[in-house]
Formats: structure tokens, C-alpha cells, sequence
């Protein structure tokens, strides 16, 4: 990285105010360091349809668990990644974190301060662009984000912010509901026991996190997230109605687009990573990246299945019951902590991070 953008960015980290704080002095400018390489975003039009995006109503177990399945399967193999309607998360609560997201970054500067930080090992991390320093990051994220890893071991409730408090807890609740559901239809949308991806620990870990995206003056210069795959086992993702999420789909950019109405706006993504190495490519992960607009904030809530940091001895490889002669494994044997490390000192390059474990 050139001197100049890291002191640029060193003096922007230092205000702990994040974007936010440059929206709030009133710039009408993108500074330097968010501006991408000249044409990076010439591919923003989406060239197919965003209403393909495969629903699925996870209702309908009552009627057709099967076809609820089958549904799964063909979204996991095809585009790893689906919405899902009918989840089962009150929309009382989606509404609740939400505002507990917004709440948090727009409170009190001094209050928010006090929970800035870049230890990852912190119960509750604030930050903007956690990759900020990374010198393969093409240019900063506007974007303000917080981390909290609410599962196995919540942080005791006071260390939760009280703007969010309540929220994270009874939001992280439903989310270990509806992600020990999912992982159950995704482990017999590989033919296989119900419990096998639980039992391999895929939902022992979910760090939620609340992106906060302000109103950006100039957003045909920036991002606000790159392009990237995730960390994570599954994300279950929550929207508001602003828009801007796209993924990458035979090399088209498709737009996530929340379209007017209550069902849709409370629809949740579910977006596929690991499983993808752990499926031996049977299911496939995600590129998605989120632009910025003049509208804003937009909120957004991702619930990360996932280990973080933490030290955990598991060996993850393709499960062998899916292996054969025929089905050779593609991947090598790793732990989390060896693949998260990676994944955390790459940053939001864009470039792929599983294909590091290839055999
Ligand atoms: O804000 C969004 O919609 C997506 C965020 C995202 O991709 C992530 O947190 O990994
Ligand atoms: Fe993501």
C-alpha cells in the first residue's frame, strides 16, 4: 500500500467514527482511498432477472417436507444461494434488529467510540472495513460494521451495547432455530441423516453482524462491499428495503432486489460457503458484493454459521459418506482456525479462498 493511502486511511480509522462520521461533516466528495481503479464498475447493470432467485416457502414441510428438499438441493447446487419465505422469524423481531442495528450507529459518537476496536478476540467489535489495512484491499468499503459472536458463548448482556441489546439476543435466538432447521434440509438434500452437518459442528458458532451503509454522494465510485464469498458455513442474511446486493451467477451480476411488500422485504437469503468444500462441489458457494446508493442508510443483518477465531481442533473435509471412487475428494482436510486465518489476512479481494484447500 502507498504511504499516502495508509496514512489516509490510518487518519480515517483514528476518528472511530467510521463513514458515518464523513456523511456527518457533510463531504459531497468520495475521498481517495474508497474510490475503485478506474471502470472496476462497469459491469453494475445486472443482466439477469432478479425475480429467478429460487424462494423457498418453508411452510410447505407441513404438506411436502420432500418438496422443501428438493427445492434446497436444486438452489444449493445451482446457485448457492436462496431465499426463504414463511421462516418463522416474527417480523416483530426482524424489525427490531434492524432498528437495534440502526439504533447502534447512529447513538451517542462517544458511546459508539467506546466499542471501537480491531481485537477480534473482543466479545463486541466495531469497526469500519475490518480489511482496512489489508494492502490487497482495492480500495475501503463504505461501510460500518459491527461483529458480536453470540453463539457457543454469548458475552454477558451488559457487554452487549444497550442500543442493541435486546434485539441481538432475541434475534440470535430465532437465528439458531432457523439455522439448525436449514442445516437439517440441507444435510437430506445430500441423501444423508439429518443431523450429519449439526453433528460436524457447522452451527456451533454464530457470530451476527450489523452492517450499517450510509448514503453515499458519488456511488458510481465505490462499493459498498466488495466482491467476496463468505467465511462461513451458511449466512442467513436480512435486508432492508434500500437495496444493492448482487451475486455473481455465470458471470452476470444478478440484483438481490427487496421489492415493495412485507413478505418480501422480510425474506432472508441464505448464502452458501463451506458447504461447498464439505459437499466436495456438490453444492456450490456465492460471490456476491453490495453497491453503495444515494437513498440510505441501509441496513443489513448477517448471521454467520461459522467458528471465527476461536480455537477449535475440528478437521473439516468432504464427508466421506459422499465420497467414492468415482467422487474423488477435491479438498484437503483443515481446521477453521487455519482456514478463518487465511480468509481474515486476505481481505475482500475478491479472489476465491477455498480454492487455497484444493487438492
Ligand atoms: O450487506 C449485505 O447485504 C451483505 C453483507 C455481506 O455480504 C457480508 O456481511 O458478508
Ligand atoms: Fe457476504
Amino acid at each position: 500500500m502507498e504511504l499516502d493511502s495508509y496514512n489516509e486511511r490510518k487518519a480515517f480509522d483514528e476518528t472511530k467514527a467510521g463513514v458515518k462520521g464523513l456523511v456527518d461533516a457533510h463531504i459531497t466528495e468520495v475521498p481517495h482511498i474508497f474510490r475503485l481503479p478506474q471502470g472496476t464498475l462497469s459491469d453494475k447493470k445486472p443482466s439477469v432477472s432478479a425475480s429467478a432467485i429460487p424462494v423457498v416457502d418453508l411452510a410447505e414441510v407441513d404438506v411436502s417436507r420432500e418438496r422443501v428438499v428438493e427445492k434446497i438441493k436444486d438452489a444449493a447446487e445451482t446457485w448457492g444461494f436462496f431465499q426463504v419465505i414463511n421462516h418463522g422469524v416474527p417480523l416483530s423481531v426482524i424489525e427490531e434488529i434492524k432498528g437495534g442495528v440502526r439504533r447502534f450507529h447512529e447513538q451517542d459518537l462517544e458511546v459508539k467510540k467506546s466499542y471501537f476496536t480491531r481485537d477480534p478476540t473482543k466479545s463486541f467489535v466495531y469497526n469500519s472495513n475490518f480489511d482496512l489495512y489489508n494492502p490487497s484491499s482495492l480500495c475501503v468499503n463504505w461501510r460500518d460494521t459491527f461483529v458480536c459472536c453470540m453463539a457457543p458463548d454469548p458475552p454477558n448482556p451488559e457487554e452487549i451495547p444497550l442500543a442493541c441489546r435486546d434485539a441481538m439476543i432475541e434475534y440470535s435466538k430465532h437465528v439458531m432455530t432457523l439455522g439448525g432447521f436449514l442445516f437439517e434440509l440441507l444435510s437430506e438434500a445430500l441423501g444423508l441423516h439429518s443431523e450429519i452437518l449439526k453433528s460436524m459442528d457447522c452451527m456451533k458458532a454464530l457470530n451476527v453482524v450489523g452492517h450499517y451503509y450510509p448514503p453515499c454522494p458519488q456511488p458510481d465510485l465505490t462499493f459498498g462491499t466488495s466482491q467476496h464469498s463468505d467465511s462461513s458455513f451458511i449466512t442467513i442474511l436480512l435486508q432492508d428495503q434500500i437495496g444493492g446486493l448482487q451475486i455473481l451467477r455465470k458471470n452476470s451480476w444478478v440484483d438481490v432486489t427487496p421489492l415493495p411488500g412485507a413478505l418480501i422485504i422480510y425474506r432472508q437469503y441464505i448464502i452458501l460457503e463451506l458447504l461447498k468444500l464439505i459437499t466436495n462441489d456438490k453444492f456450490i458457494s456465492v460471490e456476491h458484493r453490495v453497491l453503495t446508493n444515494r437513498a440510505g442508510p441501509r441496513i443489513s443483518v448477517a448471521g454467520f454459521f461459522s467458528t471465527n477465531m476461536l480455537p477449535n481442533s475440528t478437521v473439516y473435509g468432504p464427508i466421506k459418506e459422499l465420497l467414492s471412487e468415482e467422487n474423488p475428494p477435491k479438498y484437503k482436510d483443515f481446521t477453521l482456525e487455519e482456514y478463518n486465518k487465511g480468509y481474515f489476512e486476505k481481505g475482500l479481494d475478491g479472489t476465491s479462498h477455498l480454492s487455497k484447500f484444493k487438492i
